[in-house]
């Protein structure tokens, strides 16, 4: 449905901090499809290209080399809001902040309506249920966790086909999290959405149908987290330092 075919992005030598002699890569001739209606969870050390091949799906990076197919056509070359209205709508990790913006316009222009009804549907569904919400102001002074909700909603109001989120649980706290798995896999199942979120978080990865775990912009393993487990194992038997090059990096699995 969403077929991810040998794809490699790479950036120019200027662009990156390293003093590298030549072009690096960032995602190296990966291959996978995405199931209509699965829920995918990317994870993967940091700094293994987890966000930039989600980024890659949504058109905000364009690949090097290689097709992006979705539903039959090929979208390698559109911009990202053209496969936005092919239905495929991303999450950012740190969403934007505009100054005079309330949440009510933004949720009137993802859902494509002002209709309040529809409005207060949307945000209870992503479990706010004070109307007042929707005339905050989407700026600095709301919290992680609101701004993180407001972006859940505006995703999940436009319907998406594919939804792709960057790692939702950032500055949510421990609580919100089963209630966002919750409300993601409750998306998956009635609106039949095709989720794939990148997280480094536990409860994602449970909830997920498929696991990728990302290694330096390959796809180290994918399926479920029972076979997962062997390499996310933690401790004495953890066999994911030899993914993650090193202890450190393997910690953030534990
Ligand atoms: N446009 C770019 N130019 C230069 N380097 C880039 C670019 N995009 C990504 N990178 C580099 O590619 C690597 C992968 O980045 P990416 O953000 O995809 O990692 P990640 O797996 O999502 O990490 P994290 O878990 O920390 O969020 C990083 O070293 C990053 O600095």
């Amino acid at each position: 449905m969403l077929e991810l075919k040998n794809i490699t992005y790479r950036v120019p030598e200027s662009d990156t901090d390293a003093q590298s002699p030549s072009d690096r890569t960032i995602i190296h001739d990966l291959s996978f499809t995405f199931e209509a209606g699965g829920f995918y969870a990317i994870t993967g050390p940091n700094g293994s290209g987890k966000t930039t091949l989600a980024k890659l799906i949504m058109g905000i990076n364009e690949i090097t080399s290689g097709k992006i197919i979705f539903n039959g056509s090929d979208i390698s070359k559109l911009p990202i809001h053209e496969r936005s209205k092919a239905g495929i709508v991303y999450g950012f990790q740190h969403p934007a902040r505009f100054k005079g913006t309330t949440f009510r316009d933004l949720l009137s222009i993802a859902a494509g309506s002002d209709d309040e009804e529809k409005l207060i549907e949307i945000i209870s569904r992503v479990g706010v249920c004070s109307l007042e919400f929707l005339d905050k102001r989407v700026d600095s002074k709301l919290s992680g966790g609101e701004i993180k909700k407001i972006e859940l909603a505006t995703v999940i109001a436009k319907n998406p086909k594919v939804a792709i989120y960057d790692e939702p649980d950032t500055g949510i706290d421990l609580w919100t999290i089963g209630p966002m798995v919750e409300l993601l896999k409750r998306e998956q199942r009635e609106n039949k959405t095709t989720t794939i979120v990148v997280s480094h978080n536990k409860a994602f990865l449970e909830a997920a149908d498929t696991l990728l775990l990302i290694k330096d912009g390959e796809i180290g393993y994918s399926g479920d987290l029972a076979g997962a487990v062997s390499i996310l194992e933690d401790s004495s038997v953890c066999k994911f330092n030899e993914l993650c090059q090193g202890e450190e990096n393997a910690q953030c699995y534990r």
